[in-house]
Formats: structure tokens, C-alpha cells, sequence
């Protein structure tokens, strides 16, 4: 089961006399929900997910998952990056493994790392050395590795930026289906607008310097959501304009960023 993020009034900057990078952000992201975050490069989404993970500590303002404030990263909120993290000298199993060692879940550690290899496609892989994998089943090797100790969230940073277009395609709607499945809550940073639209219930529109939310997109599609109908097209067309609005510079640079629920106002305004 997923668990609920608030982002409270979050800042950061990474040396007192540095500039700051995040400003005041703030949201709610419900228990299973999926979030997309895009924005410029530089503007931080990294370092917010980070801060999510609990990897990096704010300099002001809070994360709290399941209503506890986030210190250090917990075996409950995954974070996968763009290189799978792999242990090449073990093979597709033991790398699957390793999460449910690591948090002493070794009581019916065989059956769940064959469910999860089951779940991601690679039961007939499971003794395959690493190396022999393509980018695609490594990226799946280490999804069953996250969920094989019931996460309640997975954070994820650009995860399928490296894969060919198709491999992207169908990890994207595999790893949306089974995060609904399991009700798992979902962040996702990403570059990639069709990415985005495809796997967020809504896209968080990121501006920089400082790094701040400057609107949110509810996503009203179902799923599995296909980039080739109209309805995508129509709701790319949205986020691309929030896209270079958020490029383009605040007019204000004084006030404070909108609230999320500002910028929901603001679409339902149109
Ligand atoms: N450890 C660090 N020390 C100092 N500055 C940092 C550190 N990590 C990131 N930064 C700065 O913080 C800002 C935000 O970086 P971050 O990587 O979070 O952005 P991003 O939106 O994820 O970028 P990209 O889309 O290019 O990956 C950048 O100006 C970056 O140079």
C-alpha cells in the first residue's frame, strides 16, 4: 500500500552564502497517487527528489511521508535512477534479492523474488548473469528489486531516459500499471512531456532560479494512456504551454510561488 507525501514549505540551498535552489514548495500528493514533476534543467527536480528519499536534508521546511517527517532515506520509499544500479558480478535473482536481504524480509524470500521476476517479465532470466541483459531488462530487474520489499513509494529520476523509444514506451505503462495495482504512490522527474502525461494523475510544472512549482496539471485521462489520441494531444498542448510560461521569467520575483491549489484554479479558469 502507498502512503501520503506533503511537501511543507520547503527550501534549500547547499552552502549558506549560495543562492537558493528550491523555494517554498509546497504539495500534497494522496496515499497511490502518481506525480510527474518537469521543469527546466537546473531547477532542481533532482534535488527535490532527493529530499524526498530523505538522501538530502532541507535547509528549511519539511517532507512527510505517512505523517512522519523524512530524516534519512527508509527501505519503504525506492528511489530508481537512470542507470539500474546493478551488481554485475551477481546474476538476475540475487540482484533481485538484495533489497529483501538488506531489510532481513528472508522468510519467503524465494517465492516473492520468483513473483517479482514473474511480475516485470524475466521469470525465464532469473539466472542470467547481469551483463547479458538488454538496458530494458536490466531497468526490470531493478523495478522487481524495489518491489519485492513492498514499497510504499517509488521515486523516480528520469528512470528511462537511456532506453530505445518502444523499451521506454512499455516500462512506462508497465510500471504505471503495477504502481496502481499495488496502490504504491509514484514520483516521477522527467524530461520527456509524453512521459510525463502518460504516467502522472497530475504534472507539477517546475521554474528555476529558484527552483519553485509554478502549476500544476491534473491529468484527466484514462489509463492506459495512448500519446496517438486527441485528448493526449489536447492535454500536451496544456502542459507545453505551462511549460514555457514557467520558462519565461516571474513577474514578481517577490511574491511567492502559486500554491498548487492557486494553479489548479487557474486551469479550471482556463
Ligand atoms: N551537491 C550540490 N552542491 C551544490 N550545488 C548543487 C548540488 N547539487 C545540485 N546543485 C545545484 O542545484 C541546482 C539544481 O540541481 P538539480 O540537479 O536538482 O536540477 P535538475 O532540475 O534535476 O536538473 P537536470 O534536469 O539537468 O537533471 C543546480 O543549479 C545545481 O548546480
Amino acid at each position: 500500500m502507498g502512503a501520503p507525501i506533503q511537501i511543507e514549505q520547503l527550501s534549500h540551498r547547499f552552502h549558506t552564502r549560495d543562492p537558493w535552489v528550491l523555494e517554498a514548495l509546497s504539495l500534497e500528493i494522496a496515499s497511490g497517487e502518481s506525480v510527474a514533476i518537469i521543469g527546466e534543467s537546473g531547477c532542481g527536480k533532482s534535488t527535490l527528489l532527493h529530499m524526498l528519499a530523505g538522501l538530502t536534508l532541507p535547509s528549511a521546511g519539511q517532507v512527510r511521508i505517512g505523517g512522519r517527517t523524512v530524516q534519512r532515506p527508509d527501505a519503504a520509499w525506492n528511489m530508481m535512477f537512470q542507470r539500474p544500479g546493478l551488481y554485475p558480478w551477481l546474476n538476475v535473482r540475487q540482484n533481485v534479492a538484495l533489497g529483501l536481504q538488506f531489510t532481513g524480509q528472508t522468510d519467503s524470500l524465494k517465492t516473492r523474488v520468483a513473483e517479482m521476476l514473474a511480475l516485470v517479465d524475466l521469470a525465464d532470466k532469473a539466472e542470467a548473469p547481469i551483463g547479458d541483459l538488454s538496458g530494458g531488462q536490466q531497468q526490470r530487474v531493478a523495478l522487481a528489486r524495489s518491489l519485492a520489499v513492498g514499497p510504499e513509494i517509488i521515486l523516480l529520476d528520469e528512470p528511462f531516459s537511456a532506453l530505445d523509444a518502444f523499451t521506454r514506451r512499455n516500462l512506462q505503462l508497465e510500471v504505471s500499471q503495477i504502481a496502481r495495482d499495488q496502490g504504491i504512490t509514484l514520483v516521477l522527474v522527467t524530461h520527456d512531456i509524453d512521459e510525463a502525461l502518460t504516467m502522472g494523475d497530475r504534472v507539477v510544472v517546475m521554474g528555476r532560479a529558484p527552483g519553485t512549482f509554478r502549476s500544476v496539471l491534473p491529468v484527466d485521462l484514462p489509463y492506459p494512456r495512448n500519446p496517438m489520441q486527441p485528448a493526449f494531444g489536447r492535454q500536451r498542448e496544456a502542459l507545453m504551454a505551462r511549460f514555457r510560461d514557467s520558462v519565461a521569467p516571474q513577474t514578481t520575483r517577490d511574491q511567492p510561488a502559486p500554491t498548487p491549489d492557486h494553479a489548479q484554479l487557474e486551469l479550471a479558469h482556463g
